[in-house]
């Protein structure tokens, strides 16, 4: 259970340095512009009386402040992006730029080159040094600048790198394991007794970072997913006992699938990791699957790629170079079970199986997620120049929040299969609450 104090965000001392920042517009009588620390954010799902969510809780709220920690004219920022790719990533690159370089004036912001590794001297591309030019129209364009990568790189070396290059602020742009790498350089700091600030930012289309209601990049791979979607009820709904089956991401949490299901309004079966998958018997998957061609003739299924480990428990298991599982392909698996299947009844199907795979996450930002981006990433800069540290900005009942990272690494997220969202799914694809 959430204890108050979990919530409480280290500073690396106290702000005495007044802010040069400027707002473009007068603050209006009697409300300040800028956020106090001691300004909360009640955590709660206001909306779903049933959520175990702890009712006293309060994050600090993101902003900026009026004092800093850091001297902005005497700042060296530097920008980190890790893990898979994203949409949004060069957004947040040229937000943070933009905020660190003209807001505050800092005189030096540099990018590091392919995630952590760019913090390994023995591996690491020289960083890039950020210009207005260099990031002028980044935003147009999917993936990051900067590159990215996955696998550890040591903490002491990282932050050796960082001190030697006298470097004050870090924001790192990951998911959950970015985030555990922020922890541990956020930690080795400290114990060096260094003045470094560490700020997370959270990406990732997955949107399994806890406490923190949206990553970014997530709506706009909802788009893509989406459009998947509604190209699979096409070809479905064409083909006598046509099977449109779509694969997307989503190796823990089923949020992609659940969420492109109700934007596209078009999907019958959607299959996420946090509703086990059971495939034979009455109420099983195939079963349900053959009464509803021989209903209606075609349906559209979508499947998240962390879908049925247990079926697929002989199959070898993979990890990424970060100690990621790799789901043994479920896409083909199910095709092949779901043909197999009706042959076996004497049922006539027509299986088209999509995989738009990194397609969903290499392109550019919608509007939705650039707007986002440009905000995390000037809160991240907010919070950084304040001396805030070991902190990930969050989203909550739409107000931006400093996480502690170690609460945000202390689990994943995941679809509540009791929660409002996955009953919407069930409401709109009519498929029972679970497979027996
Ligand atoms: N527990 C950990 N401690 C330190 N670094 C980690 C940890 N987990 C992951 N990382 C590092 O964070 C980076 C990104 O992690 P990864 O899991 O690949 O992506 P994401 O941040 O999107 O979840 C990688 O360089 C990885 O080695
Ligand atoms: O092929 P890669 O780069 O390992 O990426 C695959 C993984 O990346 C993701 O899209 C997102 O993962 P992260 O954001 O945690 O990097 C997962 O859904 C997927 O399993």
């Amino acid at each position: 259970m959430l204890q108050p104090q979990d919530t409480a965000v280290t500073t690396l001392g106290p702000c005495t340095i007044p802010s040069p920042l400027r707002l473009g517009r007068q603050p209006e009588a009697g409300v300040p512009p800028f956020v106090s620390d001691t300004a909360r954010v009640r955590f709660r799902v206001e909306c779903d009386p049933a959520c175990p969510a702890e009712p006293d809780v309060f994050f600090e709220k993101a902003g900026p402040r009026e004092r800093l920690f850091f001297d902005p004219r005497r700042v060296r920022a530097a920008i980190v992006t890790c893990g898979g790719l994203c949409p949004g990533l060069n957004n947040v690159i040229r937000s943070a730029f933009l905020e660190l370089h003209y807001n505050y004036g800092v005189p030096e912001v540099l990018g590091l080159r392919y995630g952590y590794a760019g913090l390994n001297p023995a591996v690491a591309e020289p960083p890039l040094r950020l210009t207005p030019e260099l990031v002028d129209t980044i935003h147009e364009e999917g993936g990051t600048v900067l590159g990215t990568s996955r696998g550890p790189q040591p903490v002491e070396v990282m932050v050796d790198f960082l001190a030697s290059r006298g470097i004050d602020l870090l924001l790192c742009v990951g998911g959950d394991g970015t985030l555990r790498g922020a922890r541990s350089i956020a930690e080795e700091v400290l114990r060096r007794g260094l003045k470094i600030a560490v700020v997370g930012v959270p990406k990732t289309i997955d949107n399994d970072v806890m406490y923190v209601e949206r990553t970014f990049g997530m709506q706009t791979a909802v788009d893509k997913a989406r459009e998947v979607l509604d190209a699979a009820h096409n070809e479905a709904k064409s083909a006598y006992n046509g099977v449109g089956l779509v694969k997307v991401m989503g190796r823990d949490a089923g949020f992609i699938a659940a969420m492109a299901t109700l934007a596209s309004q078009e999907v019958n079966f959607t299959l996420i990791p946090e509703v086990p998958l059971v495939l034979d018997g009455p109420r099983g998957f195939l079963e349900t699957l053959r009464r509803r061609l021989i209903a209606r003739h075609h349906a559209v299924v979508v499947v998240a790629e962390g879908v049925g480990r247990e079926l697929l428990a002989g199959e070898p298991v993979e990890t990424d170079a970060s100690g990621n599982p790799k789901p043994p392909d479920i896409g083909p698996f199910l095709k092949n079970r779901i043909v197999q299947h009706m042959r076996k009844y004497g049922v006539p199907v027509d299986v088209k199986y999509f995989d738009p795979s990194y397609l969903i996450r290499s392109v550019p930002a919608n509007s939705d997620d650039a707007i986002f981006c440009d905000a995390l990433a000037r809160h991240a800069v907010h919070a950084a120049m304040a001396g805030k540290t070991n902190v990930v900005v969050g989203l909550w009942n739409g107000v931006f929040t400093l996480v502690p990272i170690p609460l945000a690494v202390s689990g994943k997220k995941h679809v509540d299969p009791a929660g409002p969202l996955w009953k919407s799914v069930l409401a709109c694809t009519g498929q029972p609450p679970g497979w027996t």
